[in-house]
């Protein structure tokens, strides 16, 4: 037996914050080290944060994170266990990437990533080169900080592996694993046995599936150890990072962390037996003839033994990877997003503008479920939530928040902004959900507001009044008149945002949420600066047709997993009306008779758009097959419809609230989706197309 423990973590970083990044870094590594590890890896750019995007032009982050390395290495953290450890490095005057290979206070190698993320929402090749010579190296001048803190003046940078005393190990970097070829099948091919993958991963509904299959394959081919660590929550921006930090041997998941916690700190360990290994290997022969020959790369000796021969821990067995529902990981990952922006900003709590409908509900039933995570945070003693928690909810030394109704009564926020134009439904909507969470409502009338700015209008232009459509108005008169009540209801929301603290006798101020979902964003189904502008959105980057689904698991009790807030039920079955016209006889408002679409007709053209990277054309045709059981010059009208809507409202992106990034289908446009502001909503060129093609499916075969 040749039994090593070996530990990896999910860390909460924050660009930028070099004190309680390394905190966090140093509490990992005494935690590994308690629970008997000798190797340990961390998350890629774990002590100056993933995402500090263009400060990493600037030298200041560079300095800084070799200063925190050094801190490391000479604090005797490194003592007895390799540590792998993500940091931002210059060699040569070239910014790279990095892997810093720690162990008994000396840099052992630096390894560069090779494969940067250039996707998506990553621009990594903006701030750093990759290392361009694949399986060579060359010394690296440490920086003074890291010369002083190690007495070393060099040490080997590149794409290289350490070979102790025991085994091989090496390092590959977040992305890597998702490339063809990736460096692990060189590196397994070359010898090396445990491999480290420090991650800067971010959350996406349904993407853990892939990853695990990556790392899963990536070890069922090759035989080997994979540890993969990742950072965990918002480090600033609109990524969430969602840890699931995992463990796998040939094949199998061994360790795996949680995916969406409030903890800042989570070591996973696990005891594998390196003869395991190569027995695995030694199985394969067609391994060993590509192995025999591989290329080797270079090898830094290290005098260390990974192997623990007095430990009599068993080996660690394989598990069943716990997956979370879709619904779940609408609840916990925007919950996660929202607790860190939360308590990094200083903020007393929320306030949301509850209209009773399926999507600012589904906003307050996701601060519900960050109330829930922040009672069992309590309930399991984390002293940095509940200190996080005292300081939101204003109150003192003596209080737990283990009733999650209790804080979100500290915290949360809502108000129901009625006109005369809302329905006493939604209003009852409103107050059943904010009783089932248990957090502070109001029930407002606006229509003073509304008819003050209306007086002030026919005071400037002579006396003249605008009228709804269904009084005889112009399209602009029933504009005007729904925008109004929605600008009005921002206003509010800010001014009670600011001031409801002071009201109930606390300091600070309350982030403001906005409920606008993707699928509004890309049609442009919004009021410009209404409620939809807000300080942040935790639905902005989630489809209608999932928060449905969302909300009616929300609605289970807790016994059966969901979140126990039964009204959404109801709320989820009502049909989605803005409420902004009045109701008649004949009429009532209701969201897809104004968009001109369905809900689940705009997230058909928004995944076609996004995912499949359709222009109008091709998304004519996509979808000819797709809706055949409708007429060719149906579909094309569809089409034309949703891309002039598109068109017409690219402008409301570059505005949209910043939100947590949860799809591939999102629409930012400030970081995910880049668009210019204006385009031709005729699309003359694209439109005759399609009708000429329309033209041909119609005309009768010969
Ligand atoms: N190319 C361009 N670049 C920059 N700005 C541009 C622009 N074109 C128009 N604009 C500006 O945008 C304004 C038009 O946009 P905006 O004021 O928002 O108004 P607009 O898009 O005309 O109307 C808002 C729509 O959202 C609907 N709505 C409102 C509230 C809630 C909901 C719901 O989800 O339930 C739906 C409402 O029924 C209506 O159809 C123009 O007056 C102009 O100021
Ligand atoms: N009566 C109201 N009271 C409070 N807020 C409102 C009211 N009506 C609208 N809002 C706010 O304005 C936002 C945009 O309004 P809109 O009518 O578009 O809502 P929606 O998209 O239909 O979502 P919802 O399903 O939550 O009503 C809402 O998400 C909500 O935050
Ligand atoms: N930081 C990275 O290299 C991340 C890229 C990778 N494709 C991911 O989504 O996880």
């Amino acid at each position: 037996m040749q039994n090593v423990t070996v530990a990896t973590c999910s860390l909460d970083q924050w660009a930028l914050d070099f004190d309680g990044n390394l905190e966090r870094t140093k509490r990992s590594i005494e935690l590994a080290k308690q629970k008997g590890a000798t190797y340990r890896v961390g998350p890629e750019l774990e002590l100056s944060g993933y995402g500090c995007e263009d400060h990493f032009h600037e030298i200041d982050t560079f300095q800084h994170s070799a200063e925190a390395l050094a801190d490391i290495l000479k604090s005797g953290l490194t003592d007895g266990i390799l540590c792998d450890i993500g940091l931002p490095m210059l060699h040569n005057s070239v910014p790279y990437n990095c892997r810093a290979m720690c162990l008994n206070g000396k840099v052992v190698c630096i390894r560069p990533k090779l494969f940067l993320a250039d996707d998506g929402n990553y621009r990594e090749p903006r701030w750093f080169t990759r290392w361009e010579r694949l399986g060579e190296a060359e010394d690296h001048y440490l920086s003074p900080a890291l010369a002083a803190a190690t007495g070393q003046q060099s040490c080997l940078f590149g794409d290289c592996s350490i070979q102790t005393l025991d085994t091989r190990v090496a390092s590959e970097t977040c992305e890597e694993l998702f490339t063809p070829n990736s460096p692990h099948i060189h590196l397994g091919l070359s010898g090396v046995e445990i491999l480290g993958n420090g991650s800067g991963s971010h959350f996406e509904l349904r993407k853990l599936d892939k990853r695990i299959d990556l790392i899963r394959s990536a070890t069922e081919k090759s035989g080997g150890v994979y540890l993969y660590a990742n950072q965990l929550g918002c480090d600033g921006g609109r990524m969430l990072y969602d840890g699931c930090a995992l463990i796998a041997v040939n094949g199998n998941i061994v360790a795996q962390g949680s995916q969406f916690s409030l903890a800042d700190v989570e070591v996973i360990t696990a005891v594998i037996d390196l003869e395991e290994i190569r027995a695995y290997r030694i199985a394969k022969a067609s391994r060993g003839v590509q192995a025999s020959r591989t290329r080797p790369i270079p090898v830094v000796h290290a005098n260390f033994r990974l192997v623990d021969a007095k430990s009599c821990d068993p080996v660690s067995a394989p598990l069943s990877v716990r997956y979370h529902l879709p619904e779940e990981q609408i609840a916990y990952g925007p919950a996660v997003w929202l607790w860190d922006y939360a308590r990094r900003t200083g903020a007393s709590g929320f306030f949301l503008p509850l209209s009773g409908g399926a999507d600012s509900s589904s906003t307050a039933a996701i601060v519900g479920a960050m109330c829930q995570m922040v009672a069992k945070a309590a309930l399991n003693g984390d002293e940095r939530v509940i200190a996080d928690a005292r300081r939101m909810a204003g109150q003192g030394p003596d209080y737990l928040p283990t009733d999650p109704r209790e804080f979100a009564n500290c915290i949360m926020h809502t108000a129901y902004l009625g006109t005369e134009n809302s329905s006493q439904g939604t209003e009852n909507f409103a107050k059943g959900l904010a009783e089932a969470i248990g957090n502070y409502h109001l029930t407002v009338k606006i229509d003073g507001v509304v008819s003050a700015i209306l007086t002030l209008f026919r005071a400037v232009f002579g006396g003249r009044e605008p009228r709804f459509k269904v009084h005889g108005g112009s399209f602009s008169e029933n504009q005007a008149l729904q925008n109004i009540q929605a600008r009005s209801r921002m206003l509010l929301s800010y001014l009670f945002g600011q001031l409801l603290p002071w009201v109930r006798g606390n300091s600070g101020f309350l982030l403001v949420l906005g409920s606008g979902n993707v699928d509004e964003g890309l049609r442009g189904y919004l009021t410009k600066y209404d409620c939809s502008s807000a300080d942040l959105n935790p639905i902005g980057g989630i489809s209608k047709v999932d928060l449905k689904r969302f909300l009616w698991w929300a609605a289970k009790p807790e016994t059966e997993g969901g979140l126990g807030f039964g009204i959404l039920q109801a709320i989820s079955e009502a049909p989605p009306t803005a409420e902004l016209e009045p109701i008649t006889d004949a009429y009532t408002q209701t969201d897809e008779a104004d968009m001109g679409m369905t809900y689940q007709e705009l997230s058909t053209f928004g995944r076609l758009r996004k995912i499949s990277r359709c222009g109008p054309v091709s998304m004519f045709k996509r979808l000819l097959t797709q809706w055949d059981h409708l007429e060719p010059a149906e579909v094309a009208s569809k089409v034309k419809h949703f891309f002039r809507s598109y068109a017409m409202n690219r402008h409301k992106m570059s505005t949209i609230t910043p939100s947590v990034h949860c799809e591939s289908y999102g629409c930012d446009d400030n970081r995910f989706d880049l668009r210019p502001i204006f385009i031709d909503a005729r699309f003359p060129f694209q439109f005759r197309m399609i009708d000429r093609i329309c033209a041909a499916q119609s005309s009768p075969k010969l």
